[in-house]
């Protein structure tokens, strides 16, 4: 057993327990007694502006968290993250998507090995097949160039490439389709195959373990119907199947030739690897050029997470109110709410990366911890949130710290009225920072003539924090900028939790238990060790089937 202080026996968590406790102040009093906290809390990363102000924060609290951050050595564990230490302690693993982004003439060793060449000439590989699929260079089987590109992967195989293919759709090839199937529902390959002919589909199967058994029934099937469309012949797969993965031997006993598959290495998480070969299908969709735009976004914020300084630190200060909000006020949850069409995907891919990181209850030796750790992530574009759930945030029971996403231009692919509502949508992004914040007291309300029956009904207690990240338009680079602020923002609260927010053993058993009773339904095998409620529920299943 280590001696490292459980966390909320350090003075630092004691300091802010006792801020928290004498905490009383409105963001109205917040505002009125320092309106110079609009421009003092701000942090500027690359493209992106990041407003905290509306947050329940003074100097004092900064001060405080910093001082945990610093007792905790989230920036040791840092260093040690991009030096390529086996930070993944439960996986015995390096942690290093960061040399994804690396510069070619970066040296990042692992075992002694430098990395960065792999990483660079992999990333050739794929620019070459980018080209070539683009160009009509790459044919299928028939001869008949390829119009359709389906990527068949789930979770980190899936929500990266099909979060960024939504984000970055006004810079991609329109000329070709591009699906993405996760679900082992065959509706999801049904649906995204029905009406594509075989002749002109590439399917790229994504997975860092090729033994996912989603993706791999998918792929099968897919196969099938390849083959079904093309008159059965085999060897038409080599022209119609590319393979991404850490696994050749599993990708080889699968029928891919490992001529057509990408590499990426276990020391990129899942969840952490949609800019390794993961990202293929995206760059097939936006070109080589753009996908390195993107890759040089995410190193924008990996050199300012390695080098500003704690106070001006974006991932850092991030981190460290999601910590304030979540161990000291109880929140539950963190919305993100992105003021933008494109990003209507970005939080379901951040709910992996924060929900898997994050969400463990041991600490790193293994004790039970005496803390919250990660939130629940959500949300959904914001103006169509606010004609839903907003109601709950503005004047529910609940906490719910927010960030607001919104971009200054609208895409250059939008013209005319088109591109004019895009002051309408960043006016709602403005008006609900404003209102969260600062409500509207009983006293406005009658001032309104509102009867008095009404009054309470319609107060706005406000007091509700948001961070609003700006930047100037929605470019492959901004998004890889903004991805990366997250992914060290979820590092920072791991760091201070002492949790390992590498690994997710949290999936397995209902993975291991799936396998067990999938012969209870197709075979109707008694399957020994059901417990009763689920026992009852197979009964119920094959009853209804019938
Ligand atoms: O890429 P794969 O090996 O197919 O894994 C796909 C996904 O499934 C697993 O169950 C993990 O929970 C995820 O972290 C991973 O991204």
């Amino acid at each position: 057993m280590s001696d490292t202080p459980r966390l909320d026996q350090r003075p630092e968590w004691t300091a802010l327990k006792d801020h928290r406790a004498r905490w009383q102040a409105h963001l109205r009093e917040l505002f009125a007694a320092d309106p110079e906290r609009a421009e003092r809390y701000v942090v500027r990363v690359g493209d992106l502006r990041i407003d905290f102000s509306k947050n329940l924060v003074t100097d004092e609290t900064l001060a405080l968290l910093r001082e945990l951050a610093a007792a905790t050595d989230v920036f040791g564990l840092r260093d040690a993250m991009f030096r390529g230490d086996r930070i993944n302690i439960t996986e015995d693993r390096a942690v290093l998507h960061t040399a994804l982004r690396a510069p070619a003439d970066a040296v990042v060793e692992v075992d002694g090995e430098n990395v960065v060449p792999q990483v660079h000439a992999v990333l050739g590989r794929m620019s070459g097949f980018a080209e070539r699929v683009r160009s009509g260079e790459w044919t299928g089987h028939t001869g008949r160039r390829i119009r359709n590109v389906v990527n068949i992967g789930i979770g980190g195989s899936d929500l990266g490439p099909a979060m960024a293919y939504e984000a970055l759709r006004a810079y991609t090839d329109r000329s070709l389709t591009f699906r993405f199937v996760s679900n082992v529902d065959g509706a999801d390959l049904h649906e995204a195959v029905h009406d594509l002919d075989p002749a002109e589909t590439l399917f790229i199967v994504a997975s860092k373990t090729f033994t996912t058994i989603e993706t791999i029934t998918n792929a099968t099937s897919a196969r099938t119907w390849l083959l079904e469309g093309l008159g059965g012949e085999e060897k038409a797969v080599a022209q119609h199947f590319v393979a991404l993965s850490t696994n050749g031997e599993k990708v080889a006993d699968f029928g891919i030739d490992t001529a057509n598959m990408f590499e990426f290495w276990d020391w990129v998480g899942g969840r952490y690897s949609f800019d390794s070969a993961i990202g293929l299908s995206l760059m097939i969709a936006i070109g080589p050029e753009r996908f390195r735009e993107l890759l040089d976004g995410f190193r924008i914020v990996d050199d300012h997470f390695r080098t500003a300084p704690a106070e001006s630190n974006a991932p850092l200060i991030l981190g460290l109110l999601g910590i304030w909000y979540g161990n000291f006020f109880d929140a539950q949850s963190h919305a993100v709410l992105p003021y933008s069409h494109y990003l209507s995907k970005f939080t379901a891919y951040l709910q992996q990366l924060d929900m898997e990181s994050n969400g463990k209850s041991v600490d790193r030796e293994g004790r039970p911890v005496q803390w919250q750790t990660g939130p629940v992530v959500w949300g959904t574009p914001g103006t169509n949130g606010q004609h839903a759930y907003y109601q709950l945030i503005h004047q529910g029971t609940k906490l719910i710290p927010a960030d607001l996403i919104g971009f200054a231009r609208p895409l250059d692919e939008l013209s005319g009225e088109l591109k004019a509502q895009h002051d309408l949508l960043m006016a709602n992004l403005f008006a609900q920072g404003q209102a969260l914040a600062f409500g509207k007291t009983a006293e406005e309300v009658r001032s309104e003539g509102v009867p008095e029956e009404q009054v309470a009904h319609r107060t706005f207690q406000g007091n509700h924090p948001t961070t609003t990240i700006l930047s100037p338009e929605l470019t492959p680079s901004v998004l890889g900028q903004l991805i990366a602020l997250y992914e060290h923002k979820v590092f920072v609260q791991g760091a201070v939790w002492d949790i390992d927010s590498f690994d997710q053993w949290g999936v397995e058993l209902g993975k291991v238990l799936a396998k067990r009773v999938e012969p209870a339904l197709t075979e109707g095998a008694e399957v020994p060790g059901l417990d009763p409620s689920t026992a009852a529920l197979v009964a119920a299943y094959r009853e209804l089937r019938k």
